[in-house]
């Protein structure tokens, strides 16, 4: 099966800084993937490349087949809604409507005049004039009614409230399903993406930490809790991710590599949740990143 993005080693640097570091993914089409990471892990930036929005650095990013923006009928493919997606101030909701029309050869006027009504757009209101959900709502209604095949959406979510939150989730999972599309959605939010993602792609400090299908993943990953101690020699196919000890009792979040036997020391051997195993990598990431880091005491000061 092709992969609706493909990247090998894809890296981008600003300056010195790393924004993504040899990135390898292989997006499987009909995914609805979940990009989660904290602030500055790269999550935009690998968004803006496959968007065709910026160019790596080195490595190679491929979407349907092809680089990114290759051309006009590779753009028609990709739907694109960006933190601040710019919409025309002067120009009404239905104007808009009009010019993606004129604009996309594959514009589905019936699905785009639809989601307006659903959302409660009013086609006559000038676009700087909407609220910041509401212009979130009019981004994305663009975005599906050119029945891209690969949506691709940074924190799409971000401006709503809980209300509207919940409306547009409910609203872009019965467009996936209608129109057969890939999506790649970023946010901050985890429940939110524990309803509608199936695929996960997890950053920090530039590298993919975790990468996968959610239902694999979750199988993967177990809670063990033990005396503590009794945890401290695992086989080498149980990876513990994050441990906690507290009042002599230790639990911790291991990955178990294929039918690797889970070690007699556990007394509690329990599933992981999407949010649970998302903190666990995240914490490890920054425990990492703390550990690397060069200290900040001046050099007066410690003499
Ligand atoms: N245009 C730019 N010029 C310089 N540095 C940039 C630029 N865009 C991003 N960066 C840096 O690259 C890194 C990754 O930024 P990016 O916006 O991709 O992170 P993010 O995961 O989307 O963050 P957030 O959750 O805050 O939106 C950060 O260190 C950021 O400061």
């Amino acid at each position: 099966m092709t992969a609706v993005l493909h990247t090998e080693r894809l890296t981008k640097r600003y300056g010195h800084r790393p924004a993504l570091t040899d990135v390898d993914l292989d997006i499987p089409p009909g995914r609805v993937v979940g990009l989660v990471g904290p602030n500055g892990a790269g999550k935009s930036t690998l968004l803006g490349l496959a968007g065709g929005l910026i160019t790596p650095t080195s490595g190679t990013i491929t979407v349907l087949g092809n680089r990114p923006a290759a051309n006009a009928a590779h753009l028609a493919r990709v739907g694109f809604v960006a933190q601040n997606t710019p919409v025309y101030p002067g120009l009404s909701v239905r104007d808009h409507l009009r010019l993606g029309a004129r604009l996309n050869r594959s514009w589905d006027q019936r699905l785009a005049e639809r989601r307006i009504a659903q959302v409660g757009l009013d086609p006559g209101q000038k676009a700087g004039r909407l609220s910041g959900g509401q212009h979130a709502q009019l981004a994305l209604t663009i975005a599906v009614a050119k029945r891209p095949e690969l949506l691709i959406l940074d924190e799409p979510v971000a401006a709503l409230d809980p209300l509207a939150r919940n409306q547009f989730l409910r609203n872009l999972m019965e467009f996936i399903g209608e129109l057969e599309v890939t999506v790649v959605l970023s946010s901050h939010l985890i429940s939110d993406l524990e309803q509608v993602c199936d695929h996960l792609v997890l950053l920090s400090a530039s590298r993919v930490q975790l990468a996968g299908e959610v239902d694999a993943l979750l199988a993967e990953h177990h809670r063990l809790r033990a005396a503590r101690g009794d945890l401290d020699d695992l086989p080498a196919e149980v990876e513990v991710i994050t441990a906690e000890h507290r009042a002599g009792e230790s639990t911790v979040v291991v990955r178990r590599a294929g039918t690797a036997p889970i070690p007699g020391g556990a007394h509690r051997i329990e599933s992981v949740g999407l949010e649970e195993l998302i903190l666990a990598y995240l914490t490890r990431a920054a425990d990492a990143s703390v550990a690397y880091q060069p200290t900040t005491r001046p050099m007066e000061a410690q003499r």
